[in-house]
């Protein structure tokens, strides 16, 4: 007698298990070398088959994981992945509660109550792990557990728009705050050049940066110099403040300078002379400035809720690396300054090397009187952690 024939029934994967292990094909195939951002948009590119929906929600799941920095790293992919997203959910959820609805019940707890329902502590140093690096002022649990949540997108409306801009949100019905005299909350993901599709009334600026912007107090028809430009977001602020200033850009990059050409003809602004210069070198060609904007570049760990994959993937050795190049920059830069003028110190890092640390130098090495510093916190705004300072010459 032959053998009897065997039928295996499959049952086919439900979306949310095609989901997950999506998410956790990327979290094994991502190193960290590009933004994660980036990687997605080459993956979801290679996968045309992959409706919005389903990119939406496997990309929240990737994010999510990574929330966790390296707390409980330890934890089986999927099973962390289902705990980020349990943390940083605050509504139900169709795939929490397909895979764990005890814990979907309680989506709408506090973090803290969620925790002890899951009998876990949260451990800053693991979330983390750069604690002992932090600027002076910024309290590790609540600057941690803000990872939880991607920050708000904000918008700054440029003078005279704001009433503008406000009609157009509102006719199209999306949710918004108002903070200050120009700044607008928007939710994340709201596709701004749809809804508002005048360029010249507004950019997209992060709060905290906006906030840096009342340091600059330049005064008519002063010469001020941007020096690490890149698309312009702080000249245009500067120029918003006082368009009859003198206004020179530069950066290492030319390409960005292009990307800075074509937003300021977006905000009309016209009269300015654009420069590639590398700072790490010093500068010839330039007269003196009344005002230099070094917004530095560093290691944006105070921007790091809108990119998560860092607190994974960063490398401890590269804040000495930056603010190496802070200082080099610095030193060249401050020549420029005349005497009297003032120079703003900006980095969007929570690290002391980039903030103190530079401060000092600007103080000790570039004889600069420092008039003010500090971090601009934004982890308990849902925005950017910056860091300001104001030196005299
Ligand atoms: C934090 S970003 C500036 C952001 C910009 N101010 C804004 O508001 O959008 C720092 C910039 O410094 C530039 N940079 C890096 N190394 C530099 C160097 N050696 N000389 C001049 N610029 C440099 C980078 O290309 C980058 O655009």
């Amino acid at each position: 007698m032959g053998r009897q024939p065997v039928c295996f029934i499959f049952a086919p994967m439900t979306r949310w298990e095609n989901y997950m292990n999506a998410a956790a094909g990327i979290i094994d195939e991502y190193d960290g070398s590009l933004p994660l951002h980036h990687f997605l948009k080459s993956f979801f590119k290679a996968r045309p088959h992959m409706g919005s929906r389903d990119r939406r929600r496997i990309q929240q799941l990737v994010y999510q994981f990574y929330r966790l920095g390296k707390w409980q790293e330890q934890m089986p992919v999927q099973e962390r992945m289902l705990l980020g997203a349990f943390l940083c959910e605050q509504s139900s959820d169709a795939l929490l509660n397909f895979f764990k609805p005890e814990w979907n019940e309680r989506i709408t707890d506090t973090v803290s109550d969620k925790l002890n329902f899951l009998e876990l502590s949260w451990d800053a140093a693991e979330v983390f792990p750069f604690l002992s690096h932090l600027s002076e002022g910024i309290t590790p649990g609540a600057f941690t557990l803000s990872y939880l949540q991607q920050p708000k997108l904000f918008i700054r409306a440029r003078p005279g728009k704001k009433a503008a801009i406000l009609r157009l949100l509102e006719t199209a019905g999306v949710e918004y705050e108002t903070i200050g005299e120009h700044t607008i909350a928007l939710p994340n993901g709201i596709k701004t050049e749809q809804i508002l599709p005048d360029k010249n009334t507004y950019e997209i600026q992060d709060l905290s940066s906006q906030e840096t912007g009342q340091r600059f107090q330049p005064k008519t028809k002063e010469r001020w110099w941007d020096c690490c430009a890149a698309s312009g977001g702080k000249s245009i602020l500067l120029h918003d403040t006082q368009p009859s200033i003198q206004l020179t850009v530069s950066d290492v990059r030319s390409s960005i300078l292009e990307n800075l050409r074509k937003r300021f003809a977006d905000a009309g602004i016209k009269n300015y002379d654009a420069r590639v210069l590398d700072l790490t070198k010093p500068v010839t060609g330039l007269r003196p400035f009344n005002g230099i904007i070094l917004d530095a570049p560093c290691s944006g760990s105070g921007t790091w809720g809108r990119s998560p994959e860092n607190l994974y993937y960063f490398s401890e050795k590269k804040i000495a690396e930056y603010a190496a190049l802070q200082k080099q920059i610095a030193k060249h830069v401050t020549p420029l300054l005349e005497p009297g003028g003032r120079l703003v110190y900006i980095t969007c890092s929570v690290f002391k090397e980039e903030n103190e640390d530079a401060v000092a130098f600007l103080r000790n090495e570039c004889g600069l009187e420092i008039e003010e510093s500090g971090v601009i916190k934004g982890y308990d705004r849902e925005a950017d952690t910056m860091f300001v300072a104001v030196g005299r010459k």
